[in-house]
């Protein structure tokens, strides 16, 4: 038997499964289009972060493979994107010019089909979710190298939205110029955090080069392409936009370098099939005398609930006093962290609450084969 007449029944079930397959998501989509208009008739919001996270769990769940759980997730994230897409179009506002990481994160989140808003700046970002301009919007919060994104945790403190989600991307960083030799380079532009993700690889390699901010690594990507004596760093999609050449890629200093991002809405997100896996993330401060932050936070201790970050900022009124920053486990629609919360709050001089949102945990764990999601 040749080569062509063993592969010909293989690809004729190919071609019956793919029909079929065809169907089942134009099934799929009439039904998601029927929700639809539930939800247009009662002015519920599109995009449900909470119920893409429970579909996600669920199909990582009944999965027996070949397939790891991270290309299904991939392909389902493009499903629910197009079953939305029938619905009404998503316009998310991103830090941009394109390039940048954080639409790569979009895409991530949304699907292809999501209607990008690239902004300026973080503040930008912001605005345009505030002013409905868009719908959604997506920000860097912390780095696991670089630690915090500060312009964000500020934002945070003054906003009226509400954070409905999180994901998070492995980031490599490249160093890229018009000519992809660095002859002539004077100045390297990328954005801070990206600057400080790489500074041990720049100190050793190019320590001779300027070192200059940009409001994102897309922005500096496309500094770099409009001028030959300056070079950027920013991620391998940048290089392609912007008709850059990479001159050395990976040169982050870590290599397990990620970047979380959050989601942000006007209103909050519905408590996950998992609540007691969702994220609750607080703002506080506690009265300026000895003791009072351990005191604050003993009723987490007290109810067992977990603690996943405590970070901090400057309250900006040169009194050395702060603003503490803390995601805790579960949603705070679950009677544990109410109660917690309600003891909380009382020892707290003030306590901004930013949502309760579904985490990538809510389907990570359900992954057999170690995947990188
Ligand atoms: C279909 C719905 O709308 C959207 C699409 C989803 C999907 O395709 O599974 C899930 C959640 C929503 O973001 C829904 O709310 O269930």
């Amino acid at each position: 038997m040749s080569v062509n007449e063993e592969l010909l029944p293989l690809r004729n079930k190919i071609d019956g499964l793919d029909s079929e397959l065809v169907r089942l998501l134009n099934e799929r989509a009439e039904v998601a289009k029927e929700i639809g208009e539930i939800k247009a008739r009662v002015g519920l919001p599109v995009y449900r972060p909470e119920r893409e996270a429970e579909v996600l769990k669920k199909i990582c769940g009944k999965n027996e493979g070949p397939l790891p759980n991270e290309s299904l997730v991939a392909i389902w994230r493009e499903v629910m994107c197009a079953c939305r897409g029938l619905e009404s179009e998503l316009k998310v506002a991103y830090l941009g010019p394109r390039g940048t990481f954080s639409e790569q994160a979009m895409i991530r989140q949304f699907g292809s089909g999501v209607v990008g808003m690239p902004s300026g700046s973080i503040e930008e970002v912001f605005r345009k979710v505030e002013s409905g301009d868009a719908a959604y919007g997506i920000v860097p919060i912390e780095n696991s190298t670089e630690g915090a994104v500060n312009r964000t945790m500020d934002y945070l403190l003054k906003t009226s939205l509400f954070i409905v989600g999180e994901c998070s991307i492995p980031i490599q960083h490249n160093l890229m110029t018009r000519s992809g030799t660095m002859e002539g380079i004077t100045r390297v532009y990328s954005h801070p955090q990206s600057l400080g993700q790489c500074v041990q690889w720049l100190n050793r390699n190019v320590p001779s080069l300027e070192r200059l901010t940009a409001e994102s690594n897309g922005e500096a990507a496309r500094l770099a392409s409009e001028n030959p004596a300056y070079a950027a760093i920013a991620g391998e999609v940048a290089a392609k936009i912007f008709g850059l050449q990479i001159v050395a890629t990976n040169i982050q200093d870590s290599n397990t370098n990620r970047t979380r991002f959050l989601i942000l809405g006007r209103e909050p997100a519905e408590p996950s099939a998992n609540p007691q896996e969702d994220k609750t993330s607080l703002i506080f401060s506690v009265p300026h005398r000895a003791g009072s932050l351990y005191q604050a936070l003993k009723p987490f201790d007290d109810f067992g609930v977990s603690m996943m970050r405590l970070d901090s900022r400057p309250a900006k009124r040169g009194t050395w006093e702060y603003f503490f920053y803390t995601d805790i486990e579960g949603n705070m629609s679950e009677p544990k962290i109410r109660e917690a919360l309600e003891i909380f709050r009382e020892g707290c001089a003030s306590l901004k609450c930013l949502g309760s949102y579904p985490t990538e945990k809510n389907f990570r764990r359900a992954d057999t084969k170690g995947s990188n999601l």
